[in-house]
This record gives C-alpha cells, structure tokens and sequence, in this order.
C-alpha cells in the first residue's frame, strides 16, 4: 500500500498549534510505517458522501482525515475533532470523469449552504455581497455563460460546479474557484480573464500538484518540517516541465514576479544534483539573493545544510573566490564612488554622471580598449548616440581613469569578471557542469561572458530564469552576439502563487503584455493568473508628508488589527532618502522597524523597511510602497544625469520596472502612497481611492 500526502493536508498542519502539529506528525509517520494502520484507531466518517474518507486519532483532541483503499492511503486534512469531522462531511474524493484527475471536491450544496448564511441570496447571486440599497436592476453579466458548463468539464471543473459557474457573476465566479480543486480553479480563472487555458496536463502531471507519494521516511520528514513551504513539495506542471527538461543548449524560463522561477530554479539545480558526475553552480546578482537561494535550497534538501555538488553564491563573490583561487590575492576592488571621484578630477567640466555610466555600461563591460574600437563600437544596449568628435575627446580620459587603476592594481567588477573568464576560457577543465542562474534578468555582459566561460560548451550547461519587466540595474544587450541563444528553449509561467489577484492585475498594468529581448525573444505575460484573491490595492495621493504619515499608519494599523504581524508587513521606499518617512509611520505606531539592508531579515515584532532597490527576494503579507512623489519616482538624480531623450526612456523604463518590483513583492495587501504631485506612474493604475 502506499502513502500519499494530500497539499490541503499540510496547509491544514500549519494551522495547528505546536503540540497538535507535533502529534499529528508523529502518527503520520505511524501511518506511513503502517498505513493500514494496526493499532490505531480508524473510524469511518459515516456522515461524509465519501465511503472511504476514515478520521485516525493523533491525540485526544486531533484527528486526521484518510482516504483509505485498498491500495493507498491519503494523508487528507487535520485538525481538532469537529472541525475535522466538518472537512470531511463537506468533501468527496473522486477521479474526475474527463480528465481522470484524482481530486478532492468540496460539495457544491454544502458551499451554497455556508455561504447562505451570510447571505441569503438566489442560487446564482450566492457569492455577492448584500447590496446597501435596491438599484434599478443592472442585467447580471455571467462571463462563463458562452464557456459553457461542459467545456469547463474537460477542465476538471466537476459537473454541478460546472453548472453553477455558468451562471453566476464574474465576482462569484472567482469566488467559487477557491473552492475548485487546483487546475479546475485555473481554468476559471483563465476564462475569467477573457483567455483560453491552454489543453489540461496529463491527469498525472496535474495530481502531483496536491498528492505526493511518500515512499520514505525522510520524504516525509522533509514535507512535514516545513509543510509552509508547500512549493517544496507540489510544482505545477510546468514548472515541473522546466525542472525536468533536457535542453541541447542554453536554456530561459521567463515569468512575472511570483510565478515560480526561482523554485523552478531551486529544483532543477537539485534534481541535476542527485547525478554524481555533476557540479552545479546556482547564482544570482546580490549576496543577499544567493544567501535567500541557499537557506531555501536546504529547506528543499529537508533541512540539510549542504547540498552536495550545489554552489551557491552571487556572481562577484564567485568571481573573487575563483580569482583568489587562481593567483593566491584577494583582489583589489574599485567602486563605482570613486570612478566618479576620479572623473571629476580627469574632466571637471563635463557630466560626471554621463561619463561614469558610459564607462560602466559601455567601455568596460565590452572591453573597448583603443580609441579605433571605441570609435567602431555599435553602442549596444545604451541607445544613446554619441558622435565621433565626442567620443574622441573623452576617450583620453577614460584611459587616464584605466591606467590609474592599472597602477594601484585595482580591479572594477567588469575587469574581475574579465580576468576570470580569461582564466578559465583557455582551460579544458572547468569549475561546474552545469550553471543555473536566477534573477537573469540583471546579468550585465562580464557576467554572462564570466559564466559561460564556467562550464563546459555543450546542452544543459546554462539554465536561466528571470524576467524582463523586472530589469532594473543592467542595460539589456543581445545573449546571441556572446554565443548564447536561447531561442527554442525557453518557456514563461503563468501561474502567479505569490500575489492576490487583484494586486497582480493593477501591477500588471504597469508593464506591457510583451516584453521583447534584444534578440527579438518575446515574453508574453498576458493571461497570468494567480491562485488567490484579496482586497484591491490602494494608491493614495497625500496633501502633505504629515498627511501620508497619518494615512498609512491607518493603513497598516488596520493590518494590525486584522491580526498580521508587525515583521509581515514591509514599508518600503524608493532610496534611503525616504526612509524617514517609513520610520515615521512605524513612530506613530509605537513600533520599531527592521532596515533591511544587506543581510538583515524581518525580525519578529518589527516593522519591516526597505529600499526598492534591495526588495528583491522578499515577500510580505503587506506592502506600503511609500513616498511615490513626482520627483522621487522616477528619481529626479537620475533624470537629471540623462544626456538625452534615449538615456530618458531607460531611466522612466527602469525606475517603472523598479515600482513594479517593489510593488510585487505583496501578497494579500498593497498601498501605494505619494505626496502630491504624484509619480506620474500611479496614471497607469485603477485604483478604488
Ligand atoms: N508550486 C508552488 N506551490 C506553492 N507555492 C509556490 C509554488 N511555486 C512558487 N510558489 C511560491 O510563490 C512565491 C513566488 O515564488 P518565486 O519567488 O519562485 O517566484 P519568482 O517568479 O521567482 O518571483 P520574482 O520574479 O518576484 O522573483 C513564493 O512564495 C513561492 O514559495
């Protein structure tokens, strides 16, 4: 007989309270050992539908609800006695007559009857909220009407859900699919949003999304210790299509913000490790990012705090350690403040912010070396077009700036990457066998050419996930013209399992469907859904600071009160200017916050504060995006650097992108908050206020 854990067994063991969790493990490993379960006591729950849901006792207060057959055992639910035996009574646990799916389905009445009672509403009306006051009847849209129920059907959606979802309203509609079983739910909400899902997964694919079959001990132990993380345990199909795939070349998955990629990424990077001839190298752009990807590569590996053939790191820590590795010194960096500083001195009457970003994102990272390549170079990625006149006037001094660094051994980041990737280019042996990159988006041309120089030419070697709209400190160049194509194999999640889908479709506004790659790859977003709802975010425009003070502690006070913890919630801003004004609410609260700057983590108690720049990586339960003014998003500083309308339009596109990241990062809630004038980017958001 085997063992199956059911998803809404471990959502419901994270509702439990520690004792309750602890026995409830304790005879789900019984179970496992034992599943037809000798010695303890089964009783079947004879007022459920479901002939072979059985509730077994873990101790005198919790139960946990099986699904017993012959030849399996489901680990459904748990929780205390009554509430348990409720679960139960509501549900059946059937294969699905189309797609042959297994899923465990709340009954369409008992939803009704529960819903009746808060309101007493027609069968098709039975998810609206009580209108305050008669109003002229407004005909009732039902969107699924023209879907039709049988076509919902071959979906999953089960029959008399079908019907009922045919004839109701587009908010009872995305109601009732957070009572639908996963892919069901999906489909809904793909129709719901005026698309067509694509064809249904084998009936396989789809069950391991909510049953996995535990055939060891530690599998077990694994899923139970840390049964939040459900993405640890169940992947949708296709991000298990991306984990599993073999690619004869370099390889993308693309996706909006909360769709999956880095747990694709996190997975993959494990599965290839479980093959002894390998050494992976799973990376990212920040150490704060590759130290998120390594705690939560153990939480995949069940805890286990090294992962045997994973490295973990960010791209300049690994570049270090490898040019330590070769030449015995650690090397000496120079930063972006003092190319500044030197230019100012080399050019006291030009731009300073013009000339730093052009040797930044131009002379460095394409090695441009001689005034003839500068003069030949096609200014890919900085749209800007600079003359020849102008290019041989400065070009002098960025040599004076190259050769001063040269005399005190200094190396930038792109000349670190640079020297790496020469080191190990001419070399048949190679660190990795395969490279796996998060957040690729944000990978400048050292880095790319940095790590492809890691592994050997040749199929799986380079798995990259990232997403387009989220770019927000590299200039975009062409992959193909350093030999990496990943056309043919690349891919994008729709399946959004971070943010509400209210909050998700106000943020989506904000970037185009399409975003196009300069080597015409298209990432198309449009028809992402997520797998939740919440309330519609808000955007406020303040009289004043003293203003939005007031009206965001208002905000998260409510937040409070709703029973969200203080470390749930993050305030974040557009720099460390502004991060007075998250302070300023977190006063007016009587609270402390948490900066999370560097490494810091949300601290139990605290409120959580941030710079956009650094939200990566990071999820709360809600977010205050504050200080959105006019001149601070996009950032005046930045603006002002520009040289022309080129330079412009990169800066608007980033500084957008950035809000978008900054703005993701919510789960359930979201405010936006400006002093007016207002960012000019709130236009694009309908908001209720
Ligand atoms: N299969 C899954 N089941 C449950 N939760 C999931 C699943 N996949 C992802 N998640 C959750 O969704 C959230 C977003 O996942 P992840 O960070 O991988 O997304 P992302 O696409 O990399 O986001 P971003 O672009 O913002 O970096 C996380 O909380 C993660 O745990």
């Amino acid at each position: 007989m085997n063992t199956f854990l059911a998803d809404t067994f471990l959502t419901a063991l994270t509702k439990l309270d520690n004792q309750s969790q602890k026995a409830a493990k304790l005879t789900a490993f019984e179970l496992q050992t034992d599943p037809t379960g000798k010695g303890k006591s089964f009783h079947r729950i004879t007022a459920s539908k479901e002939k072979d849901f059985w509730s077994v006792r873990a101790n005198r207060d919790i139960r946990i609800i099986v699904h017993k057959t012959a030849d399996r055992l489901t680990l459904c639910y748990v929780d205390h006695h009554d509430d348990a035996y409720d679960w139960a009574s509501r549900r059946v646990f059937e294969r699905h007559p189309r797609t042959g799916a297994l899923q465990i389905v709340e009954l369409v009445e008992q939803v009704r009857e529960v819903m009746a009672k808060v309101d007493v509403a027609p069968a098709a009306d039975l998810f609206v909220e009580p209108a305050p006051a008669p109003e002229p009847a407004k005909p009732t849209i039902f969107p699924l009407a023209k879907v039709g129920a049988d076509s919902l059907q071959d979906y999953g959606v089960p029959q008399d859900w079908a019907e009922l979802l045919v004839v109701s309203s587009m908010a009872d509609a995305l109601q009732a699919a957070d009572h639908l079983p996963g892919e069901a739910a999906e489909a809904v909400r793909v129709f719901l949003a005026g698309g067509v899902p694509e064809a249904p997964a084998p009936a396989q694919a789809v069950e391991a999304q909510r049953f996995r079959m535990v055939e060891h001990r530690d599998e077990l132990e694994a899923a139970l210790e840390f049964p939040w993380d459900r993405w640890t345990v169940f992947l949708h199909p296709t991000q298990r299509q991306f984990v599993d795939a073999e690619y004869n070349g370099p390889a993308r998955v693309a996706g909006s913000a909360g769709t999956g990629k880095t747990v694709v990424a996190l997975h993959r990077a494990l599965q290839l490790s479980r093959d002894d001839s390998t050494n992976i190298l799973l990376t990212t752009f920040s150490d704060p990012l590759a130290s998120a990807l390594k705690e939560k590569l153990n939480i995949l590996n069940g805890g286990e705090a090294l992962v045997p053939r994973v490295k973990v790191s960010s791209f300049v820590g690994l570049a270090k350690e490898l040019y330590e590795l070769a030449t015995g010194n650690r090397p000496r960096m120079v930063g972006r403040d003092a190319i500044i500083r030197r230019l100012k001195k080399i050019a006291p009457d030009d731009n300073p912010t013009f000339l730093t970003n052009e040797f930044e994102d131009v002379i460095d990272p394409w090695r441009v070396d001689s005034l003839e390549d500068y003069r030949e170079l096609k200014r890919t990625g900085r749209r800007s077009r600079i003359g020849q006149r102008r290019r041989e006037l400065i070009w002098p001094w960025f040599q004076a700036l190259r050769d001063g660094m040269k005399a005190r051994h200094e190396l930038t980041e792109a000349q670190l990457f640079a020297w790496v990737e020469d080191y190990y280019s001419g070399r048949e042996r190679k660190p990795f066998t395969h490279i796996i990159v998060d957040e690729a988006q944000d990978l400048g041309v050292p880095e790319l050419r940095f790590l492809a120089a890691l592994a050997p030419e040749g199929g799986n070697r380079l798995f990259f996930a990232g997403d387009l709209g989220q770019r927000i400190f590299k200039l975009p160049f062409s992959w193909k013209s350093l030999g990496i194509d990943v056309r043919g194999r690349s891919g994008t999640l729709k399946v959004n399992y971070r943010t509400s889908h209210q909050i998700r479709e106000q943020l989506d506004r904000l970037l185009p469907e399409k975003l196009s790659d300069l080597d015409g790859l298209v990432e198309d977003r449009s028809g992402t859904i997520s797998v939740f709802n919440g309330p519609v975010p808000e955007a406020i425009s303040c009289t004043d600071q003293i203003d939005e003070t007031k009206q965001v502690s208002a905000w998260v006070k409510a937040r409070l009160d709703a029973g969200i913890a203080p470390e749930e919630i993050g305030l974040i801003v557009r720099s460390e200017g502004q991060l007075t004004r998250a302070q300023a609410v977190a006063d007016m609260l009587n609270l402390s916050v948490q900066a999370l700057l560097g490494d810091a983590r949300p601290q139990a108690g605290l409120l959580s504060v941030g710079v956009m720049q650094l939200a990566k990586g990071l999820e709360f339960r809600a977010v205050a995006v504050m200080a959105c003014d006019a001149e601070i998003v996009p950032l005046e500083s930045r603006v002002e650097g520009a040289e022309t309308q080129d330079d412009l339009d990169e800066i608007w596109q980033t500084e957008r992108q950035l809000l978008y990241v900054a703005a993701t990062r919510a789960r359930e809630n979201l405010l936006l908050s400006g002093v007016l004038p207002v960012s000019e980017y709130f236009d694009d958001l309908v908001t209720e206020t």
